[in-house]
C-alpha cells in the first residue's frame, strides 16, 4: 500500500482503505480461483495495483468519463481504475464467468459503486465508451479490430478517445502493423522501481 501512497499521495480516506483492503480479498479469493499468478499475490500492490495506475500517469480521465476493460480478468487493471476515478463509469468485461466474478466480489466488498460487469466476449459488447483499457489480453491490432465498434464520437478528455493497453517487453512487431496513431510511454518515467523497466503503456486513437 506504502508504494501507491508513493505515487498517488492525494486519496482521500475511502479510497486509502479501498486499497488497503484488496490485499485480504484477492488473498482469500486468489485461493480459490486463480486470478493472479499464486506467487505474486505478495506483489498485489506493486505489480498489479500500481501497474494498473500507470494509465492514469497517461490520462487523467475527466469526471463522467466511461471506460470499459477488455479481458478484466480477477479486475486488472479495471478495479484500481475505478478506485481512482469515482466520477467516472467503469465497465469489466472477461469471457471467463469465474475470473469475473471475483472482480465482482471484490468490487462489491470495498463498496465501488461505478463499476458494472459483464460475463461475454468482448466481440458481444455494443456499449460505447470514451476509452477501452487492458492488460495482457490479446496482440494490439486484434483489440483494435475487435472495441473500434466500442468508441463514442464525442470527446470529453486531454487525449482523443481510444484504446490504452499496458504491455511489456519488445512492442515493435505489434506496433508495425497499426495503422492508427500511437503513442508508446515508458512507465518507468513515472515509477522507478526495476519491475517497470520493461513496462509501457500504448495509446492509440480510434
Ligand atoms: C492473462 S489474463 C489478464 C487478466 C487481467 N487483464 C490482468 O491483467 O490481470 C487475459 C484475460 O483476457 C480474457 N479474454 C481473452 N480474450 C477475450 C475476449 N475476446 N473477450 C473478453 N475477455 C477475453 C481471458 O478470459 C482472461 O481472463
Amino acid at each position: 500500500m506504502q508504494i501507491i501512497d508513493k505515487y498517488f499521495p492525494i486519496l482521500s480516506d475511502t479510497q486509502k482503505k479501498q486499497i488497503d483492503d484488496l490485499y485480504d480479498l484477492y488473498t482469500d479469493w486468489n485461493a480459490k480461483i486463480n486470478v493472479i499468478s499464486r506467487k505474486d499475490i505478495e506483489n498485489l500492490y506493486l505489480h498489479h495495483v500500481l501497474h494498473s495506475l500507470g494509465i492514469a500517469k497517461m490520462l487523467n480521465f475527466t469526471s463522467g468519463s466511461t471506460i470499459m476493460d477488455v479481458g478484466t480478468g480477477g479486475g486488472f487493471p479495471g478495479i484500481p481504475l475505478a478506485i481512482l476515478f469515482p466520477e467516472c463509469k467503469f465497465h469489466l468485461v472477461d469471457r471467463i464467468g469465474k475470473k469475473i466474478k471475483v472482480a465482482t466480489e471484490v468490487s462489491a466488498a470495498i463498496g465501488l459503486n461505478n463499476v458494472t460487469f459483464r460475463h461475454a466476449g468482448a466481440e458481444e459488447e455494443k456499449q460505447k465508451f470514451d476509452f477501452v483499457v487492458s492488460r495482457a489480453v490479446m496482440p494490439l491490432n486484434d483489440l483494435i479490430r475487435i472495441i473500434t465498434k466500442n468508441i463514442k464520437t464525442d470527446q470529453k478528455n486531454a487525449l482523443p478517445n481510444g484504446l490504452i493497453c499496458l504491455k511489456g517487453g519488445e512492442l515493435e512487431n505489434e506496433i508495425k502493423p497499426v495503422k492508427k496513431r500511437a503513442l508508446v510511454y515508458n512507465l518507468k518515467d513515472y515509477f522507478s522501481e526495476d519491475f517497470f523497466d520493461t513496462k509501457k503503456a500504448v495509446y492509440v486513437q480510434i
